[in-house]
């Protein structure tokens, strides 16, 4: 976890269906409010990508296709599927969803894929949504972009995390 980092520029080697399979298997045992499984995941690979690239250009009101999708030769798209549940609400079920993305974007990189998580103003617009053929009650949280890492690539410069800032306990009471 501490040498995880996203990895903007990948290869064009993918991990094939079956290995997602078993990572995905793995990445949803995330702690899950009522086990709804409030998620679902889109392989994109190929012309797949092309149609995304349309879709993006639409979204963003220009012509052609956009090359974004094109950067890696597998995405995954997260899609939170919102059941109905009188005790959770929606904002518990995104949390599932997207712990799950977090899990299984450690596990790939465990495995020795380079991932990045990739989001944009379109990821929420029709025409995306259309192209990934989302239900009602369904919404997007973006991109795994997965491929392999690139040999000699430098460490990535990062942000260490300061815990003492970051783990604190409540305020005080105020004195009435
Ligand atoms: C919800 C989410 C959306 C993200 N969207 C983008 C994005 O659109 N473009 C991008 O370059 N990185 C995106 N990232 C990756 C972050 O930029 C990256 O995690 C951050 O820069 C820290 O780098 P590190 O992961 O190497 O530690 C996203 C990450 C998350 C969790």
């Amino acid at each position: 976890m501490r040498a995880r980092r996203s990895w903007s520029k990948v290869t064009d080697d993918a991990p094939t269906h079956a290995e997602l399979l078993r990572l995905v298997s793995v990445a949803g045992r995330v702690a899950d409010h009522s086990s709804l499984q409030p998620w679902r995941l889109i392989e994109l690979r190929g012309t797949d990508r092309e149609r995304l690239g349309r879709a993006i250009s639409k979204a963003e009101g220009d012509k052609g296709s956009s090359t974004k999708p094109l950067r890696a030769p597998l995405l995954i798209a997260i899609v939170a599927s919102y059941r109905k549940s009188d005790k959770v609400p929606r904002w518990e079920q995104e949390a599932v969803a997207s712990g799950v993305a977090h899990a299984l974007s450690l596990l790939l990189d465990e495995a020795g894929w380079g991932v990045i998580w990739r989001t944009g103003h379109y990821t929420r617009s029709k025409a995306v949504a259309k192209a990934h053929g989302l239900k009602k009650d369904e919404e997007l949280l973006g991109w795994l972009y997965v491929g392999g890492k690139p040999p000699r690539s430098g460490a990535g410069r990062r942000k260490a995390v300061d815990a003492r800032k970051l783990l604190t306990r409540m305020p005080k009471p105020a004195k009435d």
